[in-house]
């Protein structure tokens, strides 16, 4: 039998880097932290059919390339999107036999704690996340997605859920007062690789999705991602598409009526699994396709 060897990558995953920006001691410090992993395509094939490794830049140059990079690529390094197209360029241009880079980071996310120039805390609120993607293609420019996970959010009220499909199965009663309650995962992928200020623009996104999961109304978590969506559109002009996927944390009322207890949505059970998942794509036209940028490896 002779097989044929499919597409391929390697690289070093996870390389969590942190750097601080700081002229002196003294001085008022900055801090970025970083978990990158790069996946590298091109001519690697006889890395596993032969063994011959010549062409293979070791996975330990490539985290030494990340840690240097932290260093070397200057103010590039102070948001996570530039940080990963500098890295992504490098391995592309300046390594011969690479076709195409994949970069991921997971930036997690560091607040000064008051005014002190060297104190921070680790704010948990989400991970923010980035792909870049680059091929040596000259008609194809680093791609970049940006994104969240994790992020938390509830509300109380003003939200409801009624008038749907009923089969024999269907227990579920409907209710015109509920909690809704998500752990938002968006990525959102730019038409763009360049943006002078890659860290407002992710604010701006985060802020969007924020007040529209807040000021929206809801008949379903299907329509608040809808309304989320489209209010990140508006908000980032840059952006040609999001994607959310937000699981439903479900909020069962608590029966206490065997304690003589009333309960008017007051009292619930946060319920862990099993969740609904509701995930959603919009766009600002549906001519826009952008697979490739969120392909972990397959479409270059
Ligand atoms: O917002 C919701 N969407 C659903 O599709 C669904 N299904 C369900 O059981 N509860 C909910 N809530």
């Amino acid at each position: 039998m002779s097989y044929v060897l499919g597409h391929n990558q390697y690289g070093k995953a996870e390389v969590h880097v942190v750097r601080v920006f700081r002229e002196s001691r003294e001085s008022r410090h900055d801090i970025v932290d970083y978990n990158v992993s790069v996946a590298l395509s091109g001519d690697f094939a006889d890395a596993h059919i032969t063994g011959d490794q010549a062409n293979v830049l070791t996975t330990d140059a490539c985290k030494n390339t990340v840690n240097a990079f932290a260093k070397e690529a200057g103010d590039a390094v102070r948001a996570p999107e530039s940080f990963a197209v500098a890295l992504a360029d490098h391995f592309v241009d300046d390594v011969p036999q690479v076709a195409s880079a994949t970069i991921t980071v997971e930036a997690f996310p560091w607040q000064r704690i008051g005014d002190q120039p060297h104190a921070f805390r680790r704010v948990d609120d989400y991970v923010r996340t980035v792909t870049v993607r680059r091929g040596n293609d000259g008609d194809r420019p680093a791609s970049v997605v940006s994104g969240l996970t994790g992020y938390v959010v509830l509300k109380t009220t003003d939200s409801e859920f009624h008038g749907f499909y009923q089969d024999r199965y269907t227990t579920l009663q409907p209710t015109n007062d509920r909690v809704m309650a998500t752990a938002v995962t968006a990525r959102w992928a730019h038409e763009s690789n360049e943006n002078a200020d890659w860290n407002g623009a992710f604010d701006t996104v985060v802020d969007a999705l924020t007040t529209a999961f807040a000021d929206s109304y809801s008949y379903a978590l299907q329509q608040t991602i809808w309304e989320m969506g489209q209010k990140a559109l508006d908000a980032a002009p840059g952006v040609a598409e999001i994607r959310l996927s937000c699981p439903n944390k479900h909020h069962f009322v608590i029966d206490l009526s065997p304690f003589d207890l009333s309960n008017d949505n007051e009292v619930f059970h946060a319920d862990d699994r099993p969740y609904g998942l509701i995930e959603a794509t919009v766009k600002r036209s549906a001519d826009v396709d952008m697979s490739a940028a969120y392909d972990p490896g397959q479409a270059w």
